[in-house]
């Protein structure tokens, strides 16, 4: 049951309206520009409750870098707005052209900001629709049905989301949790039928457990979404084994390495995994291209904290397109895949059937 406005199909709706694919050029696919994350607060170590209620400071930079979810003003991304305008336009200057900012329901999605951010820089900027994990789902959330939700959806599609006219790209990221709660198998199942009604890209951040990624695509399979256009995030914590990688490429989504950037020894949502290096990632990323995966490939830096940007030290959102397309290039990834992993895939995923 197809309900999509003419004007969309074949478009990328972005915070400022329909453009055509082309016009994307270079895209990170999975960025924050405002959002919070005290959700996701984690308490620091005995003997670290000092630190962690300290003024962010260059001596404690090493401290924040390991430990950035014990630090709650860290966590709040939404008072940087001025900081991340800056880094757009060094985004742009580094040869960047588009960034889908995957802030959902639940962890301060604010779109006015977004377009405010769009107009001014020139980034063009596509906003998701839906709701983050289920910890930050409101009790009207948790009580209603699929069809509601999926209405919820499809409006934040089609006219706009929050109580304005600023319509979504993408549906997520949608959040899930591991195992899956049940209203986040909800939301999955809205998910699908919205997709099935628009046609539109949806985006997924599995839980935190090597089986999470595939549990929600069959979720999702069951509800009858498209696959090939669903992103899974994320890839870069959850699968580490290359057999086990395998079998989930063969699901059919898009793969996405999203955490550039993030180079730590603990990570501290999940003690029991070692977090890859960078260069791990470049690394995952060549073994995904001679398995024959280069059309499925998405890289992003997913920077969802201050600790990140430039103006605390961070790598920014640039570090890709300066740092790693040139490891990339130096570690056999030739030019026209890395065109395809920063332009031509994300136009597929984006482009509206
Ligand atoms: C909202 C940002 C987010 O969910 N990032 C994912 C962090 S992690 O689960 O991959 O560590």
């Amino acid at each position: 049951m197809r309900q999509i406005m003419p004007e969309q199909s074949g478009k990328v709706q972005t915070v400022l309206g329909l453009i055509e694919p082309d016009q994307l050029g270079r895209t990170m696919t999975h960025e924050h520009l405002t959002m919070t994350f005290e959700c996701s607060h984690v308490p620091p170590a005995s003997g670290d409750e000092g630190l962690a209620a300290a003024p962010i400071e260059m001596k404690h930079l090493h401290w924040l870098q390991q430990n950035p979810y014990s630090h709650h003003e860290n966590l709040l991304l939404n008072q940087e707005i001025e900081a991340v305008k800056e880094e757009l336009l060094c985004y742009r200057k580094a040869g960047g052209g588009s960034i889908v900012e995957n802030t959902t329901t639940g962890i301060t999605r604010n779109l006015p900001v977004l377009r405010q951010l769009a107009k001014e820089t020139g980034v063009h900027i596509i906003a998701g629709a839906g709701y983050y994990v289920d910890v930050t789902h409101s009790d009207e959330t948790r009580k209603m049905t699929v069809e509601k939700l999926t209405d919820i959806i499809v409006n934040e599609i089609l006219h706009g989301a929050d109580g304005t006219d600023i319509r979504c790209g993408v549906i997520g990221e949608i959040g899930t949790s591991w195992p899956i709660t049940e209203s986040e198998k909800k939301v999955l199942r809205a998910t699908a039928h919205a997709q099935t009604q628009l046609g539109c890209p949806v985006i997924i951040h599995p839980g935190r457990n090597k089986a999470a990624p595939g549990e929600a695509i069959r979720i999702l399979q069951e509800a009858g979404g498209d696959i090939s256009k669903t992103v899974m995030s994320h890839l870069d914590r959850s699968i580490y084994d290359p057999r086990e990688l395998l079998e989930f490429a063969k699901m059919g989504s898009y793969l996405e390495y999203d955490l550039f950037g993030t180079e730590v020894l603990n990570y501290q949502f999940n003690l029991d995994v070692d977090m890859l290096s960078d260069s791990q990632r470049v690394q995952t990323l060549a073994f995904l291209i001679r398995e024959g995966y280069e059309d499925r490939i998405l890289i992003a830096h997913d920077i969802h904290t201050k600790h990140r940007l430039t103006k605390y030290g961070g790598h920014g959102f640039s570090h890709i397109l300066k740092n790693i397309v040139p490891k990339m290039l130096s570690r056999g990834i030739t030019q026209n895949q890395v065109d395809k992993i920063l332009i031509e895939n994300p136009k597929q995923w984006l482009t509206f059937k």
